[in-house]
């Protein structure tokens, strides 16, 4: 195993006019970790997000991938160099079915520039790749059915399949249980630590339940900045945490 983290990003920041969304912020995302971002709302976890996987460039700071600087690559080269982000369902094409919007994205991989030349080799390729989606996202059994049809836990899967047929090394997963009942969000969860064997993820989840069930790795954000990053026990036990967000979760719990 590498000892090289698969992405490292290296204090990013981001301001929006006067305002400093992200502030400073360092992180390593490591193969077989789950690194999970929590903060209240408004804390810059979603820029943080949107920084990493390229769809805004940082203000100043870098994020390098598989040991190559990427900072400032379009989204679409980023997702090729072995970054997969999932998005709130926005990629779903309800009409279709679980297969085809998986084999759609998997398609999406093959860089234009190449499509007509192995052609072969590319469609080959990506059912391959669509096929190992389907099959670790556990939609087998959904494959021929519209994605309209499916329950919201099913779209989430569908959308993480979707991510996955990318053929990432490298997992963005926003709020990946929002708005489920407990038995979908108990396989989600089953589904995450599935991919975590084979890919690093950094997942930003709202359910304390989970990330403190899934988090290898801990990163606290209030206002931009990082407030506290460690394992779940060193996060729980710090001070500054428990005060500025924790400590409101558990009165309530
Ligand atoms: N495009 C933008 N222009 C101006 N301000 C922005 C922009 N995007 C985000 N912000 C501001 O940056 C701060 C961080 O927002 P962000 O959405 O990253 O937080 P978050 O932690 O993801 O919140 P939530 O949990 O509600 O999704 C907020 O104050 C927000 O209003």
């Amino acid at each position: 195993m590498s000892t090289e983290a698969l992405l490292s990003a290296r204090k990013l920041t981001k301001r929006f006019g006067g305002l400093a969304a992200v502030q400073d912020v360092t992180l390593d995302l490591w193969r077989e970790r789950i690194h999970a971002v929590i903060g209240p709302n408004g804390a810059g976890k979603s820029t943080l997000t949107n920084l990493l996987s390229g769809d805004i460039a940082p203000s100043t700071g870098t994020v390098a991938l598989g040991g190559r600087d990427v900072t400032g690559w379009s989204p679409e080269r980023i997702s090729r160099a072995g970054l997969g982000r999932s998005y709130q369902k926005t990629n779903i094409f309800l009409p279709f079915t679980v297969w085809e919007n998986i084999r759609l994205a998997a398609q999406s991989r093959t860089p234009h520039a190449l499509r007509w030349l192995t052609l072969a080799d590319s469609v080959g390729a990506a059912n391959e790749r669509a096929e190992r989606a389907l099959e670790l996202a556990g939609l087998q059994h959904r494959r021929g059915h519209v994605a309209a049809a499916s329950s919201h836990g099913e779209q989430r899967q569908l959308e993480i399949a979707m991510t996955l047929a990318t053929g990432p090394q490298v997992l963005l997963l926003d709020e990946p249980l929002a708005g489920m009942g407990t038995a979908e969000a108990e396989r989600m969860v089953q589904l995450l630590l599935r991919l975590k064997k084979e890919h690093a993820i950094m997942l930003v989840e709202h359910d304390m339940d989970a990330v403190f069930t899934l988090a290898d790795h801990l990163t606290v954000m209030v206002n931009g900045q990082v407030i506290a990053s460690g394992t779940p026990a060193q996060v729980r036990a710090d001070a500054n945490v428990q005060s500025a967000y924790l400590g409101e979760e558990e009165e309530h719990g």
